[in-house]
């Protein structure tokens, strides 16, 4: 390949984690997906995601991850299957994408890393690839690509219903979290196919939401299939109003300063993984696409 059609320079695009401050299960649709009622809460602590498009080479893999994930096949990670759905839609025909990505979201903690990767890569390659997507049309791939995938393109923090999907930007009081991932992972789809998680919680008017009258309906479960999840929480609780984030196996506990927070985390036991984070609500993306 001739080096002038080599563009070495990588775009970084941030990619936020969420959590979940509340999640209710209040139905299941007849595709088994459930009808949810949740709070998402995008964090300022994410992954980073770089783009470098090359007008030559690479035919016929236009899309190349260059740091994939371990134990994950390339075309399972869900920023090469963003950037595929987006090829057809490219006007600069000719151009493939090299990836880099600096993964700091732990992996399958109910942190929305997946999604937020797909996100991140629909809304950058949209631009990098003028595109010309309207938001629907990129909702649209989005949804298809995973429930969580729509809040982080729209890139604020929402009440959402539906499997996820239909959204109420909402502004939270800014709160400091502490987000601690014990070791083990908890799988999305074993948590709603199991027969003890409840279904029937009844849907709250998102107007009168308080955090004390909310809960997350997965947790009870996740802590009973998952002791390291049950001790960590009970461990958090002692200090702040702590939570299970998604369907695990992250948890949170909710802070009114970086200071507080701090304490709590150098008390955490030893090797459990932890961040600090305080909640935006708008994402970081949204920030960059507006440069
Ligand atoms: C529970 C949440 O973590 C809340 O943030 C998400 O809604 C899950 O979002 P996600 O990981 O993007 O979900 P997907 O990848 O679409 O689905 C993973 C699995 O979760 C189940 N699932 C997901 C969302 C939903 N409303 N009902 C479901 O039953 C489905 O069995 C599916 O097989
Ligand atoms: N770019 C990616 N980053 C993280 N996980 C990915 C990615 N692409 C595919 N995956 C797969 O998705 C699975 C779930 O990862 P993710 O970190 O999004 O989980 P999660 O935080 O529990 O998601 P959610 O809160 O949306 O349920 C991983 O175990 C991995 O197999």
């Amino acid at each position: 390949m001739n080096n002038s059609e080599v563009n070495d320079v990588f775009d970084w695009w941030p990619s936020p984690a969420k959590i979940n401050l509340f999640l209710h299960v209040c139905g299941r649709f007849e595709n088994g997906y459930h009808d949810l009622q949740t709070l998402f809460q995008i964090l300022d602590f994410g992954d980073e995601i770089g783009f470098s498009l090359r007008k030559a080479g690479l035919q016929e893999n236009c899309v190349q991850i260059l740091d994939n994930i371990d134990g994950l096949d390339p075309q399972d990670n869900l920023i090469v299957k963003a950037a595929q759905a987006l090829l057809p839609y490219r006007t600069l025909k000719s151009h493939s994408v090299e990836i880099k990505l600096n993964k700091r979201i732990p992996m399958g903690g109910g942190l929305g890393g997946g999604s937020s990767n797909a996100a991140t890569t629909l809304l950058a390659l949209n631009k990098l690839w003028q595109c010309e997507c309207d938001l629907s049309t990129l909702l649209a791939i989005g949804k298809k690509l995973g429930a969580d995938v729509p809040v982080f393109i729209k890139g604020q923090t929402a009440f959402a219903s539906g499997i996820g999907e239909k959204l109420q930007s909402h502004s939270v009081q800014e709160q400091i979290y502490l987000v601690a991932s014990p070791n083990v992972h908890v799988s999305t789809a074993a948590v709603f196919t199991h027969p003890s998680l409840p279904r029937q919680t009844q849907k709250i008017d998102f107007a009168h939401y308080k955090f004390e009258q909310t809960q997350n309906d997965c947790e009870k479960l996740v802590c009973n299939m998952h002791p390291e999840v049950a001790n960590l929480l009970q461990w958090l609780l002692n200090y702040a109003p702590s939570r299970m984030t998604g369907t695990g196996a992250s948890v949170f506990s909710i802070f009114e300063s970086v200071s507080d927070a701090k304490k709590v985390l150098k008390k955490l036991p030893a090797g459990t993984k932890a961040f600090i984070a305080k909640g935006l609500d708008c994402s970081p993306v949204l920030q960059k696409l507006a440069l």
